[in-house]
């Protein structure tokens, strides 16, 4: 029995060493990945990496050439009945739809074929801010409304599964606020929900666990927590009111960091993970700090290390190490005139 099939009823979505070879192209490669119910999962990666792919995997529109996956315990591919298409929802990346039908009239037309009462269909247009425009042809709808009919077709049918490619595609700051809301909600009530964004910031707080494809293979899957732990990235604390000389009073108590200045003229300090709280108890030790704030290292910032060429997850098969003495990766940089201090020349008192 594959893992693909034993795991079926806890998970929505196993992948068990995945590839999918098409036309001298490797699109996917030996892709592992098990998603729980009720899970948002961040697909991310660069342009080509195969997000898309993976996506239409799940949803049946691609077999794998090795391996074997299950979603909602079917295998996607093979899964006709209608029961099964019914829980699924997609929300293409390039969304289109006929421009002289109206909003109310598509979403109708896809219900109908979707096999969903119609009456679903005002209360969608209106949870995703289209009530107003319902009637009017999609012809004169701006990009960010077509993108907002999307998600209301993606959500037709109170879906088990979404899956979201791109959603915040062309959509002003409060509509993609209103996409992650959104997301939520599902989320509380149990549905799984795959996103595939280049927006990382704002995808951070929405999703569970993101999994960093390049060049069609895993190069990190694991929560926020998990890819800092494995990473060891800097923490930044910005200070006002603290030293000038900050940095090297740190390096003299053995704490390696990287000093510069901020907007505003806050001192900006990156430390490693395993000194934060010793550079926290000195930097709140001096009389004149005003304000002080560490933040850990973004989502942003682990997708770039994940992407770079040394970044490779070891634990997902891909070449190369994540992990090195982080003290290595910090120089004090004297924020008087910018030079780097080498912590071996300044560290006497
Ligand atoms: N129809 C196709 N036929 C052959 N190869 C394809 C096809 N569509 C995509 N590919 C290739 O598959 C790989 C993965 O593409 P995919 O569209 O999954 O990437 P993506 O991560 O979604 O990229 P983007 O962020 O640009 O949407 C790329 O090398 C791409 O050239």
């Amino acid at each position: 029995m594959t893992r693909a099939t034993t795991c079926a009823t806890t998970s929505a979505i196993v992948f068990d060493d995945v590839s999918l070879k098409h036309g001298g192209v490797t699109r996917l490669s030996h892709l592992s990945l098990e998603v729980n119910r009720g899970e948002v999962l961040g697909l991310l990666g660069h342009n080509g990496a195969g997000k898309t792919t993976s996506m239409k995997l799940m949803l049946g529109l691609l077999s794998p050439t090795q391996g074997s996956l299950s979603v909602l315990g079917q295998r996607p591919d093979r899964a006709g009945d209608r029961a099964f298409r019914q829980h699924l929802g997609y929300l293409p990346e390039n969304v289109r739809f006929y421009p002289n039908l109206s909003g109310r009239e598509t979403l109708t037309y896809l219900a109908r074929l979707k096999g969903r009462p119609t009456a679903e269909v005002d209360e969608l247009l209106v949870q995703v801010g289209l009530g107003g425009a319902a009637d009017r042809r999609l012809a004169t709808w701006s990009k960010g409304m077509r993108q907002r009919l999307g998600l209301a077709q993606a959500l037709l049918g109170e879906p088990r599964l979404l899956l979201l490619d791109e959603p915040t595609s062309g959509l002003d700051p409060a509509a993609t606020e209103a996409v992650y809301a959104t997301i939520g909600m599902l989320k509380a009530r149990g549905v799984t929900v795959v996103l595939s964004s280049h927006l990382l910031p704002g995808v951070e707080p929405v999703i569970d666990r993101a999994l960093i494809l390049g060049e069609g293979k895993c190069l990190a899957l694991g929560d926020l927590a998990s890819l800092r732990e494995r990473f060891a990235l800097p923490y930044v604390i910005e200070m006002r009111g603290a030293p000038q000389d900050l940095a090297l009073r740190l390096i003299r108590e053995g704490i390696p960091a990287r000093s510069s200045l901020a907007d505003g003229g806050r001192l900006r300090l990156e430390v490693a993970p395993e000194h934060r709280m010793n550079a926290l108890r000195l930097c709140t030790a001096f009389q004149g700090l005003k304000d002080l704030e560490i933040r850990p290292p973004s989502l942003e910032a682990l997708y770039r290390r994940v992407q770079a060429p040394s970044g490779r997850d070891p634990g997902n098969g891909n070449e190369g190490s994540s992990e090195s003495d982080a003290s290595d990766r910090y120089q004090v940089i004297d924020e008087s005139d910018h030079t780097t201090v080498s912590p071996s020349a300044e560290d006497t008192p």
